[in-house]
Parts: C-alpha cells; structure tokens; sequence
C-alpha cells in the first residue's frame, strides 16, 4: 500500500470533541482541524451524527476527522479517520486507503511507532502527555522529555500530542515542535471555551509573519 493522502504538515490546534453541536461551534470560532469523537454506539446510532459532522466539515472546509467509525467515514466521504492501536487490529486500512482518506493514528511507545510508521498514515498522535481525566490509559503519562524523543524520529511526517493538555501546559507542548496539540477537556470543560479556543488558536496558530 502506498501513504495514505497528505494532511496539512501542521495541524495546529486540535479539538477532540462528541457531538455536532460542539463541532459547530468550533468551527464557528475559527477551528479547522477537529475530531467527532464519539464512544460505544452501534453505527446506526452514531450514523446520523457523522454525516452532520462530516458535512459541516465541509462546508467550513475543515479538517475533520472521524475516531473509531471509519466505515460511516467512508460512506460519508470524510476528510479523514482516526484510529488507535485497537481499532487497527479489525479496521480495513485498504478499504480507507482506496477511499482516500486521511489517516490519523495514535501512538503510546516506540513499538507502537513502529508499526504506526510502517503503515505511512497522514499524521501521527503521540500521548498521552499528562494525566488525564478523559480516557483511562492502561500506561503512564509520556511526559515532554519522552515526546521529544519521539519526534526526533518524526521530522517526515505531521505530528500531534494529545492527553492533559490545558492552556498552561500548551506552551511547553508547542515548544517541543509537536505540530499540533489534541484537546479535550481543556476546551469543553473550560469556564469560557471561547475563551480558551481563542487563546489555543493564538498559541498553536499563530499569525504568519506579514
Ligand atoms: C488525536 C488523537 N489522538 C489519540 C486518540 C486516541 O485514540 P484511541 O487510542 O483509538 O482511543 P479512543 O479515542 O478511540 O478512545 C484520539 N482519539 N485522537
Ligand atoms: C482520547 C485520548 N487519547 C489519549 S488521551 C485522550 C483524552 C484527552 O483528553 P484531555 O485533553 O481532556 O486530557
Ligand atoms: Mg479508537
């Protein structure tokens, strides 16, 4: 199998989030990478929710990835799909290939790394950076040092960091070069999301130089 098709070589900021409604408004504050993460529903549960995501998408031309459902992805013809090491093991990676979507795929250690980069996706997720409260991670946090070793491997392809990362910590994140920094709960669980998707956009995309 040849790569899968090329993303933006960065990602900048990158809200993971679980409904349309939060989609929306993402977009409607400037965002353009996002993922519809939704968890544990049968595909006709999660169908109509997907196509309304997908289709938003693309009508704010926006990177917008679909986690785990990559057949609904296919079908509704999104920009691209995320998976994690599990989802590898039952998804059909040719199926998303010939459909030409993007490829995300998560990543916890250099084996996984390993594997991930033989399968030459669009990007690659390292975490979980810090602890987090929004998924229950079987490992340990990766912490910045080991990040930064990662991506020492990693100057070929776009780069994401994801787990615990809040506005305080996003500066020392960027600073390592990762492309792109993947929030949950920095952004749905904050005081003012506005707020703080304003300052994330401002951090991981900053203005060109005019
Ligand atoms: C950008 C990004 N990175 C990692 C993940 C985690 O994916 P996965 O390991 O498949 O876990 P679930 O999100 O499916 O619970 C992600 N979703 N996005
Ligand atoms: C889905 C996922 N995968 C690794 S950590 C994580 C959750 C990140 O959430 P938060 O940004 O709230 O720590
Ligand atoms: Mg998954």
């Amino acid at each position: 199998m040849t790569a899968f098709p090329a993303t933006a070589p960065r990602l900048g900021l990158y809200p993971v989030v679980d409904s349309v409604d939060w989609i929306e408004r993402l977009l409607g504050a400037g965002v353009r990478t996002l993922q519809l993460r939704i968890k544990d529903q049968p595909d006709e549960a999660a169908e109509a929710a997907v196509a309304q995501a997908i289709a938003l998408g693309k009508r704010y031309d926006a990177r917008l990835f679909i986690n785990d459902y990559w057949r609904l992805a296919i079908k509704h013809h999104a920009y691209g799909v995320h998976l994690g090491q599990e989802d590898l093991d039952v998804a059909d990676l040719k199926q998303i290939h010939q459909a030409g979507l993007r490829l995300g795929i998560s990543t916890h250690d250099d084996a996984e790394l390993d594997r991930a980069l033989a399968l030459q996706p669009s990007y690659i997720a390292l975490g979980h950076i810090f602890p987090t409260r929004t998924k229950e991670m079987p490992s340990a946090p990766q912490g910045l040092a080991e990040l930064q070793r990662h991506l020492a491997r990693l100057s070929h392809i776009p780069t994401v960091a994801i787990g615990g990362i809040s506005v305080a910590r996003a500066p020392a994140v960027l600073a390592t070069g990762v492309g792109s920094i993947a929030v949950v709960s920095a952004i749905t669980q904050a005081d003012d999301w506005r707020e703080a998707t304003r300052t994330l956009l401002a951090l991981a995309e900053p203005e060109p130089f005019a």
